[in-house]
This record gives structure tokens, sequence and C-alpha cells, in this order.
């Protein structure tokens, strides 16, 4: 183990079998205080699987796991179902399922940006504002490491965006790590410090850059990778459709280049 004693969580060869089936081999990473790290990989890497296990809702079967004693994790899950008419307002929301005080819910929102939502109805959110529901509740505890299983999913490429700039600002003001599960290599090349790139063993990893160039995030993700590094580059001369896909045009909008800047 290399753990320092800043270092939050820590895998060391970490392996799981399920159902006769190998779905981890050999698992090393390591996230300390304030860096993100995004795991990528296709379908059935067992990307979801090792954030269980790093939360401690899976054990592994080789290897060890560490976690810094006594640490805070705050866990945004891929989806969570809510009956589609329970009456229930957002700030009621954020007492469940700790009972919090109403100016600790006020004012993790406000660092959310959702404030003027509290007394709107769940059920009435849209995708992105209900994302930010979710990960303001997860906030009110306060986490050392905040765990995020595609936070971006059934959000448009501007509400995409927008998450992302949150999670930095909320990593720059806490200090807290952040372990991100993501589909979305646009926005993970713009905005991650690093990332792991996983299909049942860590394939590469590393800076978004160097990731970028290595033979085996290319062969995984074919054209989307380059897409993907010409988007960190900032050589821009297309705007991007609603699933954060490339179209090309002449006139490259001036909204497209702060919504890209916003991403960084
Ligand atoms: N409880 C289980 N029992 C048996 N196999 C499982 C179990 N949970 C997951 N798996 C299998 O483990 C593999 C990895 O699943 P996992 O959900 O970790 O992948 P993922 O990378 O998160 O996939 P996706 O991108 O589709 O969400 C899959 O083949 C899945 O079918």
């Amino acid at each position: 183990m290399t753990e320092t004693t800043s270092t939050l969580v820590e895998t060391s060869s970490v392996g799981l079998t399920l159902a006769g089936r190998r779905i981890l081999e050999s698992i090393d990473l390591a996230i300390s205080p304030g860096e993100i790290v995004t795991l990528i990989g296709p379908n059935g890497a067992g990307k979801t699987s090792l954030l269980r296990i790093i939360l401690g809702l899976q054990k592994p079967d080789s290897g060890h796991m560490y976690r810094r004693p006594g640490l805070r994790m705050g866990y945004v899950p891929q989806r969570i179902s809510i009956g589609p008419t329970l009456p229930m307002t957002v700030l009621h929301f954020l007492s469940l399922p700790d009972r919090q005080p109403r100016a600790k819910r006020m004012k993790s929102m406000e660092e959310l940006g959702i404030a003027h939502l509290a007394r709107s109805q769940l059920h009435t959110l849209s995708g992105g504002e209900f994302q930010r529901v979710l990960l303001a509740r997860t906030l009110l505890r306060d986490p050392d490491l905040l765990v995020l299983d595609e936070p971006a999913q059934a959000i448009d490429f501007i509400g995409q965006t927008e998450l992302y700039r949150l999670i930095d600002r909320v990593r720059n003001e806490r200090g807290c790590g952040v372990l991100l599960v993501s589909h979305d290599l646009h926005l993970v090349m713009a905005a991650t410090d690093r990332v792991i790139c996983l299909n049942r063993h860590v394939c590469c990893s590393g800076e978004p850059e160097t990731v970028s160039q290595h033979p085996e995030y290319q062969a995984m993700f074919g054209p989307r990778a380059a897409q993907a590094l010409a988007v960190y580059h900032h050589h821009h001369d297309h705007h991007h459709d609603l699933t954060g896909a490339p179209v090309e045009s002449e006139d490259t909008s001036e909204r497209e280049k702060e919504e890209t800047s916003h991403a960084r």
C-alpha cells in the first residue's frame, strides 16, 4: 500500500467475482482530497461495481480496500426512484433520510443555485434540477469524498456542462475528493484531473491528455476519442447537438465558446 495520511481511499490489487464471472481484476487506484477522478469504460466494464466496493457496499474477494479512518462519503446514485406524484417539496426531501436544520438545507441549495426551488414539488423538476437537488442532499453530510455515478445522464449538453462546473466549484470550495463515472468523453476530458479507463482491469490512467493518446483508450472509443480530445484542446469549429456530439458548422456561436470554457 502507498497511502499517505491524506489519501481518502485506495484500492490495491482489488478483484471481484460475481455469479462465477470475473468482474474486476487487480485494480489499483487512489484518490486524494481536492482531486476529481473519472472512471470511463464501455458498458459492463465494472465501473459501478468498483464504486460499490469503494463505498463499502460490496466486498472485494481479493486485494485490499483502504478508507481513511473517519472518512465521510457522499453518494449520488445513477438513478433514484420516487413515485411520480408523491407530494414532497425540495426542502422536505433534503431532510431525508437525516433531519437537517432548515438553515443548513437552505445554504446547501444556495451553494448549488437552486434556492428558488425550495418550495417546488419534486415531480415538477427537470432532470438537471433534480440532479442538483440530489447533489445538495449529499453535500448536507459534508462528505470528504463525493461519489457520483453518471450524474449527467438524461441531462442535455448545457445542463451537463453546468453540472460539471458546479462539481468543480464544490471541489474548490470544500476541498473534497470527487469520484465520477461518466460516459460523456467531452466533459470528462474538459473537467477532470485524472481519468481511469476501465475494462475489467485498468487499461490506462492519468491526466486527460495523456489518456487520450493511449492506444487502448483510442481502440475503446474509436472516433469519439479524437473528437473529445479536439474539444479538450478548444479548437472549436463546430457546435454540439443535445447528446454532446459535434455538429460541423461555419459559424461557432459565442454561447458554445462560453459553455466550453465553463466546463474547463
Ligand atoms: N449482482 C450481480 N451478479 C452478477 N453479475 C453482476 C452483478 N452486478 C453486476 N454484474 C455484472 O458485472 C458486470 C459489470 O457491471 P457494472 O454495472 O459494474 O458495469 P458498468 O461498467 O457500471 O456498466 P454500465 O456502463 O453499463 O453501467 C456486468 O457484466 C454485470 O452484468
